[in-house]
């Protein structure tokens, strides 16, 4: 196969290897009818000819097939990957056509030749389709993964071109030489080839996730063995949450926290930080299912073995085994008391420090020892209450405002511990990066003046791209907040609401724009507290100009560098001039320290802060894993991730894992990825390329915004009702051209056939606006009597800490999550609903079944905000429409937006009147690489 070949399978886990033997088949004269299918056709249109990937065999053939292939010309294998890939996608629209002997001497060819005697033995006269593939596959013995993983040079060796056959015997009866031989790729096609244990696996039954998608396979081993910095970047719906959570719980199972044999549960080890509470709340039910069916499983086994004896009878103490998540989306009553009162505590006053004398540090300024003793005995109580609940849960899901309020409430030392992995789900949003636009001028006046990274991501090719203030800035710009509520990832929005919940006497303007500007980056403070508080910080510097990071500058010395670490525990000393100026939460971090010190070594006031007293040597700490996941990794954000974990650039910094091939196909942000290797690996904006996108205009005159008036309730109906259309047609085979129909062609067939529910979701710019949006439409009855419209929102308030994980059993956490589960729920009893949510909480919300999107796109619509909304249909392969609702004044910006993000648009769902310039956004005229400046 050469290099190239081996290359493209030894990366390829179940989906893409099927397709690749596939394609190898095709390529060696089992050429699919063209004409048999019309997405056949289109596909093979789109995808790169056949008749390439066959000479490129064939000229392979005539070749030395060696390692040296790839070794020489990376960029010529790399392309050959994709080529491979684009071609796998054609196995789903021609499961069909035959060539049983072309499929079995391609898997002789791929040394699984006894795989293709039991192909052969079963009759199999036709390639595989995916279903074949996963039976064939889920047939194979799983422990054959083990000795294939031992002996990890002989299959590296077999993955560079030197592939033996196998013998494909069952692996105790192989020799491990054999076993051995087995390209790697092959182990990974199912969950146990990854070594996901017996008790997750039966959750992921549950749940009918049988093997694992292609970003899944790829990121479980980075992840699982703890790599310092690893970032998932894959298109929406290919499943990067599982990716995640798999192998941080498989590892959180199995191994013991730092420090502590034994013992697996308990103890706070994991933060994963999401920018909404919907989608912390989506995540913390995940996290809550794996681990009731993984700990289930595990205690069955563990029950088996001590009725063997093979653990000498011991009994486990049962809270020392069990893992646990807890949710924090908004601020606790007390979290929230003792935030005013550091509000108040520094009101007024600079900052000052420990260095200046004054041992109690900020809390200390212009309004008297009153407060501050207040301040400490609501800090200290709701600081150790916080600290009381690391203490139980191993998981720790949060919003970055409602974390960075307990943690700055001085968490003890210990919670510390034994962290070893943060998780950021949609860095880009949690990061609120600011790279140009009006609206950020002074955000930007503020990054050059720091010197920091997001003066220099402002140059002309980023902006724009990623001018994705409705993804979390315009949270963070404490006066926008008004248009938000709850706690976005931008910036603290929950603590002031749960401030005024709490305490409706408190706001004075003044405190409030002191904790909005306090809580600016909350997800940097997070970060810069955690490097300075976990024992092993973030992974070392490397060529680093610590400078460059605000955050990390205001950080004493002894907390920042590595090395100083080395030489003792990270604390709390006031850096060389004994001033924290220049960082905003310098004040709040004073107060919590002094908290802290008092707590650990009274009398505080009047010496510096003591070592935290659990605070293992540095010696023996690992560095903090970091987990990056989003759809959207571009140039700005993996600008960030360098600096923020300390690397001289985020591929050198962290493992990349990208599923681009399988997701980024021909009409999706892939379409222009053909051009650098770097641009391919670190692809910029992804959707995947199912989904199908269109656009409903309004008539003449129309507001742009969230105005819910007449013509834009006709035109949300209109829109709804055409996409209806196409999708039963689609839903009842009778598409022809499927997706090409028209609607009033396709509404023909739906009489008489059984209804099946829909979900849509409907995305309004402002998260104010959804409950107008939704009253108005339902008041209007034009989607029709049968159709719920609900909102997706979790009302603050109705988010609420909890643990699960013990008994299985999640607190209702959000609004947001039970809206989900009624709608899928109703789907199946043939119920219809439309759920209406805001731009900004699009993120990573998970709602299987949505067959359509609309957005309604303002002149300020950014390219990362429309992925992130049509990436919520379309998910995990299934097919899906987008439809944008348009203005005069939005449809400019709408063409624009479509074309760089390469996208094709169907006739079925656009209005007449297409706009030009979207006609003329061909896919190839601007690169979604390019456009990202990458
Ligand atoms: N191994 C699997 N097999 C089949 N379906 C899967 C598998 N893993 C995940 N899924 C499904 O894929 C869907 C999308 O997964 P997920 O939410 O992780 O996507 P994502 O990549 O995080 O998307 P986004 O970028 O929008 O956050 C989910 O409904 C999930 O149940």
């Amino acid at each position: 196969l050469g290099g190239g070949g081996h290359s493209a399978l030894r990366r390829a886990p179940r989906a893409r290897a099927t397709r690749a033997i596939v394609a190898l088949d095709a390529a060696a004269g089992a050429r699919p009818p063209r004409g048999a299918h019309p997405e056949f056709d289109r596909a093979t249109r789109a995808a790169p000819p056949l008749r390439s990937a066959k000479s490129w065999v064939e000229r392979r053939r005539g070749e030395d097939g060696s390692s040296s292939v790839a070794g020489r010309n990376k960029n010529r294998a790399r392309n050959r990957a994709r080529e491979w890939e684009r071609l796998g996608d054609m196995v789903h629209v021609r499961p069909a056509a035959r060539a049983g002997d072309a499929t079995r001497s391609a898997l002789a060819g791929l040394g699984l030749g006894a795989r293709a005697e039991e192909l052969a033995a079963r009759g199999a006269r036709e390639l595989l389709s995916d279903t074949e593939a996963a039976t064939l596959l889920a047939a194979l013995p799983r422990d054959a993964a083990a000795p294939a993983r031992a002996a990890e040079g002989g299959a590296q060796s077999a993955a560079a071109g030197s592939a033996q056959p196998w013998a494909g015997a069952p692996a105790a009866e192989q020799p491990g030489a054999a076993a051995a031989q087995r390209p790697r790729w092959f182990d990974a096609i199912t969950f146990g080839g990854l070594s996901v244990g017996p008790g997750l696996r039966a959750a992921l039954s549950a749940q009918q996730l049988l093997a694992p998608l292609p970003v899944q396979a790829a990121a479980f081993q980075p992840i699982r063995a703890r790599e310092n910095a690893v970032v998932v970047a894959a298109p929406t719906g290919s499943g990067k949450t599982l990716a995640i959570f798999l192998p941080l719980v498989a590892r959180l199972l199995t191994e013991p926290p730092d420090g502590e044999r034994g013992r697996v549960g308990g103890a706070f080890r994991a933060l994963v930080i999401a920018p909404s509470a919907e989608l912390a709340a989506q995540h913390a039910r995940t996290l809550a299912h794996l681990l009731e069916h993984a700990q289930r499983g595990e205690a069955t086994a563990r029950a088996a073995r001590d009725a063997g004896g093979a653990v000498g009878g011991a009994r486990h103490d049962a809270s020392a085994d069990r893992l646990t998540v807890a949710l924090w989306t908004v601020a606790d009553a007390a979290a929230a008391r003792a935030a005013r009162l550091l509000a108040l505590g520094t009101r007024g006053g600079a900052p000052t420090t420990r260095g200046d004398g004054d041992g109690g540090g900020g809390a200390s300024s212009t309004s008297g020892s009153a407060a501050s003793s207040a301040l400490d005995a609501a800090g200290a109580t709701a600081g150790e209450a916080a600290s009381a609940e690391l203490q139980l849960a191993t998981i720790v899901v949060a919003t970055p405002a409602a974390a960075l309020l307990r943690v700055r409430l001085g968490l003890s030392a210990k919670c510390w511990a034994r962290l070893s992995t943060v998780v950021l789900d949609e860095p880009d949003a949690l990061l609120a990066l600011r790279t140009g636009g009006a609206s950020r001028a002074g955000a930007g006046a503020r990054s050059a003046r720091e010197g920091g990274a997001d003066a220099a991501d402002a140059d002309g090719r980023a902006r724009g791209w990623w001018e994705d203030g409705t993804d979390g800035d315009d949270d963070g710009d404490g006066a926008d907040d008004s248009d938000d509520d709850g706690d976005d990832g931008g910036g603290g929005a929950d603590g002031d609401d749960a401030e005024d919940r709490a305490a409706p006497s408190m706001p004075s303007r003044a405190a409030r724009a002191r904790a909005a500007r306090a809580s600016k980056r909350p997800t940097d403070e997070l970060l810069a507290i955690i490097a300075a508080r976990a024992p092993g910080g973030f992974a070392p510097a490397r060529g680093m100009r610590r400078d460059a990071v605000p955050a990390m500058r205001a950080l004493p010395p002894a907390a920042r560098a590595p090395s100083a670490a080395a030489a003792g525990p990270r604390g709390w000393d006031a850096p060389p001039g004994g001033s924290l100026r220049g960082w905003d939460g310098a004040s709040v971090r004073a107060a919590t320290s002094s908290r802290e010190s008092a707590r650990d070594a009274a009398p505080a006031r009047t010496r510096a802060p003591a070592r935290p007293p659990t605070a293992p040597p540095a010696q023996q700490a690992r560095p903090v894993q970091l987990v990056l996941s989003s759809a959207t990794v571009g140039r700005a954000l993996r600008k960030r991730v360098q600096l923020l974990t300390d690397g001289a650039s985020i591929t050198d910094a962290a493992i990349v894992v990208t599923a681009e091939a399988e997701g980024g196909g021909g009409g999706g942000a892939r379409a222009g990825g053909g051009g650098s290797g770097r641009g391919r690996a670190q692809s910029a904006l992804m959707l995947p390329p199912q989904i199908a996108h269109g656009y409903w205009l309004a008539p003449d005159g129309a507001a742009d915004g969230d105005v819910c008036d007449d013509a834009w309730l006709g035109l949300v109906a209109r829109a709804w009702h055409a996409w209806l259309a196409v999708d039963r047609a689609r839903a009842h085979g009778a598409h022809g051209a499927g997706a090409d129909r028209t609607p009033a062609a396709a509404a023909g067939t739906e009489r008489g056939t059984h209804e099946r529910g829909r979900i849509g979701i409907l995305f309004v710019r402002r998260a104010d606006s959804v409950a107008d949006a939704t009253r108005a439409l339902r008041e209007s009855g034009r989607l029709g009597a049968g159709v719920r419209v609900c909102e997706l929102r979790a009302r603050p308030g109705a988010a609420s800490v909890g643990s699960a994980g013990e008994d299985g059993t999640m607190p209702d956490a959000a609004d947001a999550v039970n809206a989900m589960a009624d709608a899928v729920a109703d789907a199946q009893l043939g119920r219809t609903t439309l759920l209406v949510a805001s731009e900004h909480r699009a993120r990573g919300l998970d709602v299987s079944g949505v067959g359509l999107v609309l957005v309604r796109a303002t002149a300020g619509a950014s390219a990362a905000a429309y992925v992130h909304c049509a990436g919520r249909t379309g998910r995990a392969g299934s097919a899906g429409s987008a439809l944008a609702l348009l203005s005069a004044a939005s449809a400019p910006a709408y063409a624009r937006l479509i074309a760089t993000l390469g996208l094709r648009l169907s006739d079925a769902l656009c209005t007449s009147e297409c706009p030009p310039e979207a006609e003329a956004g061909a896919p190839e005229a601007v690169t979604p690489a390019a456009a990202a400046g990458l």
